[in-house]
C-alpha cells in the first residue's frame, strides 16, 4: 500500500477522523465520436458547485451509517438514482491534506468504483439533469471524461482543468487499474499510450 493510503477497516479505525466517499461510475461503450473516434467508455465526473470537477459522493458519518450506504444516499441526491454501492466497490483510501493541526479530526477520502451497463449509465445522466433535487445547486452538471486525444485536445484538456481535492489522481490511478485488468481488452492500451504521451508518471 502506498504511503498515505490506508484499507477500508483502517480508516473506519481512525476515531474522530471525518469520511468523504466517492465514486466513478463507468460503462463500456461502442459508440464513436464523430463516426470514427472510438469513444471506448464513459466515465461519469460532475461539474461542482465551486467551479471544480470531482466524482460524485460526498461526506458520510459511518456513526450514524455505513459508507456504502451514504455514498448511495449521495448519488440518489446528486444523480436522482438509487445505485447500491458494495464494500467490494471500494478500491482506496487516503487522507486528504491536512487543514486542521488535529490529526483526530483529518478527512479521509475513500474511492469506489463501479462499472454499469451502458443503458444504466445514460438513465443516471437523465436523472442527474432532472429529478436530482441538487441539480444545478451543489452539481451544475454530469461530465464524461474524453479518453482520447484529438488535434491540440481530449483527455490531456480535460486533464488541465481543476480537480476538487485528489479527484485527479484518483481518475488516472483508475484509469490505469482499468487497462491492468486481465480481462481487459488490449485495444484500450490507448489509455497507457494516452497517458504515456501526456508525459504522465504512470
Ligand atoms: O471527487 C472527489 N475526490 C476526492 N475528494 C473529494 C471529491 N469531492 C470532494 N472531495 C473532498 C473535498 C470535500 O471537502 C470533501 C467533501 O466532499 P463533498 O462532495 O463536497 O461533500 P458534501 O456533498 O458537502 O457532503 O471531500
Amino acid at each position: 500500500m502506498a504511503s498515505g493510503q490506508l484499507s477500508r477497516v483502517e480508516a473506519l479505525a481512525c476515531s474522530g477522523c471525518r469520511h468523504a466517499c466517492h465514486v466513478m461510475l463507468y460503462c463500456d461503450t461502442e459508440t464513436q465520436l464523430f463516426g470514427r473516434i472510438p469513444i471506448r467508455h464513459i466515465i461519469l465526473m460532475q461539474m461542482r458547485f465551486d467551479g471544480l470537477l470531482g466524482f460524485p459522493g460526498g461526506l458520510v458519518n459511518p456513526q450514524e451509517e455505513t459508507l456504502e450506504a451514504g455514498l448511495s444516499r449521495e448519488l440518489l441526491e446528486e444523480m436522482g438514482v438509487a445505485l447500491p454501492i458494495s464494500v467490494e466497490d471500494h478500491v482506496d483510501a487516503c487522507y486528504a491534506p491536512a487543514s486542521t493541526p488535529s490529526p483526530s479530526s483529518r478527512l479521509i477520502t475513500h474511492f469506489y468504483v463501479r462499472k454499469m451497463d451502458e443503458e444504466q449509465i445514460r438513465e443516471a445522466e437523465i436523472a442527474a439533469a432532472s429529478t436530482a433535487t441538487d441539480h444545478g445547486l451543489e452539481v451544475l452538471g454530469m461530465v464524461r471524461v474524453p479518453l482520447y486525444t484529438t488535434k491540440g485536445g481530449g483527455l490531456a484538456s480535460f486533464l488541465s482543468h481543476s480537480f476538487i481535492g485528489n479527484a485527479r489522481s484518483q481518475l488516472l490511478n483508475s484509469l490505469l487499474l482499468l487497462v491492468r485488468q486481465p480481462w481487459c481488452n488490449p485495444r484500450i492500451n490507448y489509455v497507457r499510450d494516452i497517458l504515456y504521451s501526456l508525459r504522465l508518471k504512470i
